[in-house]
């Protein structure tokens, strides 16, 4: 298109029809403040500073409606924002009749296309994954470690004792995926490098499949969708590898019982003695290994690579984290009971994760009653409302964390210190709160984020211990990507790693 014209008529055309649809269509939110124009037109302005400085933008609402409610345009709809304690922790106890998790990310990913209609239709894999998954994560953990070494080992070439300049995002993928696999299919299949990659793939591409077929109309989608999404080329490629070892297992589930010896104890397994009716079916259980392979190594990879570039930031923490580490382990070996008395290690985790996060919202959420949702403050949001909580700036709030844009490591385990009484969990980083939102809070706080944080703390404390790390020249941390309400690590940017 090289005509100036056709340009300036094309974007005049979109804007209408992007006004025109805001107009008449979505539920009626005039009563709630808008940040900016309410004007269709004029809010598009707002729809450019949320897509690229949500936190911002959010962080302008925080403060002028603090215990309240706010509104931001998003390209398609109005956002309403949720802020202080009495408020949010409605959303954290709604049940999910009234404010539905499920609507909210099931229409952000269009999972049934992009994932299959039977991850929504059954979502027991976030019960496999709260009680299974959490339960064998000390029995397993020497698995776990012995991954991350393994997987350190073979996708860091090192020769001697030379720096060497690596693609931290896709580094950190790698030994992300290998390790959370281990627990989730074993060996050899984890380490196999087309089911890393598949795997890898697919964590990227549902995102973008599901916002192409977000901007469809609804009825153009059943005809449209299956070519935009990447699931039926990806279970073809996971089925090769999959099909197999499901098949073995229910085949010797048959001949030998349900407690036969030498039963695997993975992810497989467990999906398979909760899995009921369609999908206790191999394809089925192909697919929900996918599935939560999705939901943990993107998470997981962003997380990580984030701590990674905070460590070569501030190389301050580094000898303080290696002594703790170094004499925890002297001592006690690597183990999950370890792993727990490393209170910098968490520390500088839930930090990171504090201070940037992987996103600026949490506790997305839709308006599924009928007649609305009605807040103790008395305001109704209508049936088909979108909501969030402002978390990056709840997270950066001076009265809740002071100093909040100085990073520091040792913040959570100087509050847990300094509070500490026998048996509390407050300050950990698996502890969820309405001022720490990194996994959600409430109901539908985050089932995986115990093995997350197993896995993401020993991942650091080998990387601290064995390693150097640097920016290429010394140079500053990469900036991270804002983009609406995702807080993404340069994946672009290189780091310079050495053996000690
Ligand atoms: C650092 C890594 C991770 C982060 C930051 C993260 C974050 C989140 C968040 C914010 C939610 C939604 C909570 C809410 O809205 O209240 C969630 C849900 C979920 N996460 Fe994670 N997650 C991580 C790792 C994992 C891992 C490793 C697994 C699997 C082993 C996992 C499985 C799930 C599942 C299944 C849900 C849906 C929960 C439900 O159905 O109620 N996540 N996660």
């Amino acid at each position: 298109m090289d005509d100036p014209k056709a340009i300036v008529y094309g974007f005049a055309g979109a804007v209408g029809i992007y006004a025109l649809l805001k107009a008449f269509s979505g539920p009626d939110l005039s009563a709630i403040p808008a940040l900016g124009s309410t004007n269709a037109i004029l809010s598009f302005r707002e729809v450019f500073r949320y897509l690229f400085g949500a936190k911002e933008l959010c962080t302008e609402g925080y403060k002028k409606y603090p215990r309240g409610m706010f509104k931001i345009p998003a390209i398609d709809r109005w956002n309403v924002m949720i802020t202080g304690h009495d408020l949010m922790e409605e959303i954290a106890t709604a049940p999910e009749n009234e404010l539905s998790f499920y609507e909210s990310i099931n229409e952000f990913l269009q999972t049934g296309y992009t994932c299959g209609w039977g991850i929504v239709k059954d979502t027991y894999h976030a019960g496999v994954v709260r009680t299974s998954v959490t339960r064998n994560l000390s029995v397993l953990f020497p698995e776990v470690r012995d991954e991350i070494v393994t997987a350190f080992d073979d996708v860091l070439p090192f020769q001697g004792k030379e720096w060497l300049t690596i693609p931290a995002f896709d580094t950190m993928m790698q030994i992300v995926c290998r390790t959370s696999n281990r627990l989730f299919v074993g060996l050899p299949l984890c380490r196999d490098p087309d089911f890393t990659k598949l795997n890898v793939e697919y964590a990227m591409d549902v995102i973008i499949a599901g916002q192409f077929i977000n901007v469809l109309p609804a009825f153009l989608r059943p005809y449209i969708a299956p070519f935009l999404s990447p699931r039926n080329r990806i279970l073809k490629r996971a089925s090769k590898h999959l099909t197999p070892v499901v098949e073995e297992r229910f085949r010797k589930t048959e001949e030998l019982g349900e407690k036969y010896p030498d039963r695997p104890n993975d992810l497989i397994t467990w999906l398979m003695d909760e899995a009921r009716g369609d999908e206790r079916t191999v394809p089925a259980l192909v697919q929900r290994v996918l599935f939560v392979n999705f939901a943990a190594i993107r998470t997981s990879t962003d997380t990580f690579t984030h701590m990674v570039y905070d460590i070569a930031a501030h190389p301050e923490h580094v000898e303080p984290l290696r002594q703790e580490i170094s004499s925890i382990v002297t001592n006690e070996g690597w183990t999950r009971a370890a792993l727990n008395k490393m209170y910098k290690v968490d520390s500088f985790l839930a930090e990171s994760q504090r201070f940037h996060g992987i996103g600026t919202l949490s506790m997305g959420r839709k308006v599924v009653k009928k007649d609305g949702f009605t807040f103790s403050n008395g305001t109704t949001l209508p049936y088909g409302t979108y909501i969030h909580s402002p978390m990056w700036s709840i997270h950066h709030d001076p009265e809740i964390y002071p100093d909040p844009s100085v990073f520091d490591g040792f913040r959570f385990s100087k509050m847990r210190q300094a509070t500490e009484e026998p048996g509390t969990s407050k300050y950990q980083v698996i502890t969820t709160s309405l001022d720490y939102l990194p996994f959600g809070h409430g109901r539908h706080a985050c089932p995986g984020r115990f093995f997350a944080a197993v896995e993401l703390k020993a991942m650091l404390a080998h990387l601290v211990l064995n390693y150097d790390v640097r920016f290429v020249d010394n140079g500053p941390r990469p900036k991270n990507h804002y983009m609406a309400s995702a807080c993404l690590p340069d994946s672009l940017a290189q780091v310079q790693i050495r053996k000690r």
